[in-house]
C-alpha cells in the first residue's frame, strides 16, 4: 500500500446544506442491459450508470454479439446506451471483475450462446459463492466446466438453446442466483420454474426488481407463491427506460446530514421503487434524523442526535457498511442482524467492518449473523477497504466526525460510483 492510496477523509466544521444528484442504479442498469441483450428489438437506457460493474456488463455483452452503443445524452449523466441485440455467440472470455451481477447474471445468458464462454474475475471473485448457479445450469442440461470447484473460473459450453423446465436452487447465500435464472428464463424453450430450497433469500427486494423488470419487457412471470417463480417462454420486447438514481449509493451522503446536522437532498428519489436503498428512509429515521420525501426528492435533516438501532438488514444488506459507520458514531448501542450473507460480498463485510471500526478505537463484536456495535470514542487511523466500494464510503462517513481518518484505496468506489470523491467534496462545500 503506497501513501498515494490514502485519502484523508474531510472533517468539515459546519452543518450541511447540499443537493446531491446521484447517477443511475447499478442493479437496474445491469438488469436492463441483460434484458435488452435478450430482447427481440433494440432498447434505449437513459442515464444508465457508468461504473466498473456496468461497463464490465456492457463489454461482456458486446463480446457475446450484442451492440452496446453510446448515444447522445438525454439526461444529466452522460450518454445513453443503445442496445442492439444480436445472435449470441462464443468463444469468448468474460471478465466479471468483482461484480456479482456480471458473474451471476451472465452464465445463463452464455448458455443461450453458441460456443464456449469462459468466465473469470478479480482474485476475490473466485471466492464469492457461485456453486448454486453452476449446479442449476447443469440440472438444466447445460455443460459447465469448472474443474470441480463450483467457483470461478469456469466455462459455459453454450449450444444456443436451453430446454428449461424446473430447477431447484439454494439461494440463501445470494438473491442473485434467482435473479440470474429468471432474467434468461423466458428464452428457454419451456420457460423456467425456479424453486428456492435453501433458507430465506437475502436482498429480497432485488428479486422483486427482477420480476418487475421482466414484466417491463413483456415477460409473463408468476411470483404468487413463496419461494417459487414461474417464467413463461416468450418474446422479450425492447426497453426505453430512464434509470432511477442509485439509492444505495445515496447512503453515505444522506448519512452525512445525520452525522453533521444540516440537510442533504437527493433529487429524483422515486415515490415507488424496488431498490433496497429505499430502506434508508426508515433506517435514518430510526437513528434520529428527519426524513421527508416529496416531489423534490428525499431530504434528510440531522437533528444533532444520532441513536443506535436494532435492525434486521437481511433484505437490504448492501446498506450495512454505512449503517455500521453511523452506529459507531451513535450515542447508544446497535445490533445489526440477518446479514451472514455479507461474508460472501466484495469482502467478508462483517469481519472487515469489525476489524476496521475496532482499529479506530470502536467496540464492535461480530456475531454469527451480524454486528454488535457499542459506542466508543474513535481516533485517527487508516481505514482499509478490501476492494469494497461500500467499505470506502463507510470510511468517509466516519471521517466526517473523526479527525485524521485516512481511507485506503478510495478509488475502489469506481465499482459503482466513480465520481464519489467529487460528489463528496462538492456536498461538503455546500453545492
Ligand atoms: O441483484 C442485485 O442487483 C443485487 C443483489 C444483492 O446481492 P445479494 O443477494 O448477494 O446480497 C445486493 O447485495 C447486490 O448489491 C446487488
Ligand atoms: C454486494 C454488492 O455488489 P455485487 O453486485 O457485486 O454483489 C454491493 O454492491 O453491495
Amino acid at each position: 500500500m503506497s501513501e498515494d492510496d490514502l485519502w484523508p477523509a474531510p472533517t468539515p466544521e459546519r452543518e450541511l446544506d447540499a443537493v446531491v444528484a446521484l447517477p443511475g442504479s447499478k442493479s437496474l442498469t445491469n438488469r436492463y442491459l441483460v434484458l435488452a441483450a435478450l430482447a427481440a428489438e433494440p432498447s434505449r437506457l437513459r442515464s444508465p450508470l457508468r461504473s466498473r460493474d456496468t461497463v464490465l456488463m456492457a463489454r461482456a455483452l458486446g463480446q457475446l454479439g450484442v451492440r452496446v452503443e453510446d448515444v447522445t445524452a438525454s439526461g444529466d449523466f452522460g450518454q445513453d446506451w443503445l442496445v442492439v441485440p444480436g445472435e449470441l455467440r462464443g468463444p469468448t472470455t468474460v471478465d466479471t471483475g468483482l461484480a456479482g451481477t456480471v458473474m451471476r447474471f451472465l452464465p445463463p445468458v452464455a448458455a443461450l450462446a453458441t460456443g464456449d464462454v469462459a468466465f473469470d474475475g478479480d482474485p476475490r471473485a473466485r471466492e464469492r459463492p457461485m456453486a448454486p448457479i453452476v449446479a442449476a445450469l447443469r440440472d438444466l442440461g447445460v455443460e459447465v466446466d469448472d474443474g470441480g470447484t463450483g467457483s470461478l473460473p469456469f466455462t459455459v459450453k453454450g449450444t444456443g438453446r436451453v430446454a428449461g423446465g424446473t430447477v431447484r436452487i439454494d439461494a440463501s447465500s445470494s438473491s442473485q442466483f434467482v435473479s440470474a435464472l429468471l432474467l434468461a428464463g423466458a428464452r428457454f424453450d419451456e420457460g423456467l420454474t425456479v424453486l428456492n430450497t435453501g433458507g430465506p433469500i437475502p436482498s429480497e427486494p432485488h428479486v422483486t426488481m427482477t420480476v418487475e423488470a421482466l414484466r417491463d419487457v413483456g415477460v409473463v412471470i408468476d411470483d404468487g407463491e413463496p419461494e417459487r417463480w414461474r417464467v413463461e417462454p416468450g418474446r422479450m420486447g425492447g426497453l426505453d427506460v430512464l434509470v432511477e438514481p442509485d439509492l444505495s449509493n445515496a447512503a453515505p451522503f444522506l448519512a452525512a446530514a445525520a452525522v453533521l446536522g444540516g440537510q442533504v437532498r437527493v433529487p429524483g428519489w422515486p415515490q415507488y421503487t424496488t431498490q433496497a436503498g429505499d430502506n434508508l428512509r426508515d433506517l435514518l429515521d430510526q437513528m434520529g434524523a428527519e426524513v421527508s420525501l416529496d416531489r423534490d426528492g428525499l431530504t434528510v435533516t440531522g437533528t444533532g442526535e444520532l441513536y443506535g438501532l436494532d435492525a434486521d438488514l437481511h433484505a437490504a444488506g448492501e446498506l450495512t457498511p454505512v449503517v455500521a459507520a453511523l452506529a459507531a458514531l451513535a450515542e447508544t448501542p446497535s445490533h445489526l442482524r440477518g446479514i451472514a450473507h455479507l461474508r460472501g460480498h466484495e469482502t467478508d463485510r462483517l469481519a472487515a467492518l469489525a476489524t476496521e471500526l475496532n482499529g479506530l478505537g470502536g467496540k464492535v463484536v461480530e456475531t454469527e449473523d451480524g454486528l454488535i456495535i457499542t459506542p466508543a470514542p474513535l481516533h485517527a487511523g487508516v481505514f482499509h477497504t478490501y476492494d469494497d466500494h461500500r467499505l470506502a464510503t463507510a470510511g468517509a462517513v466516519l471521517g466526517l466526525r473523526v479527525p485524521g481518518v485516512q481511507v485506503e484505496n478510495i478509488g475502489t468506489t469506481a465499482k459503482t460510483l466513480p465520481e464519489f470523491t467529487q460528489l463528496w467534496n462538492r456536498m461538503l462545500q455546500g453545492s
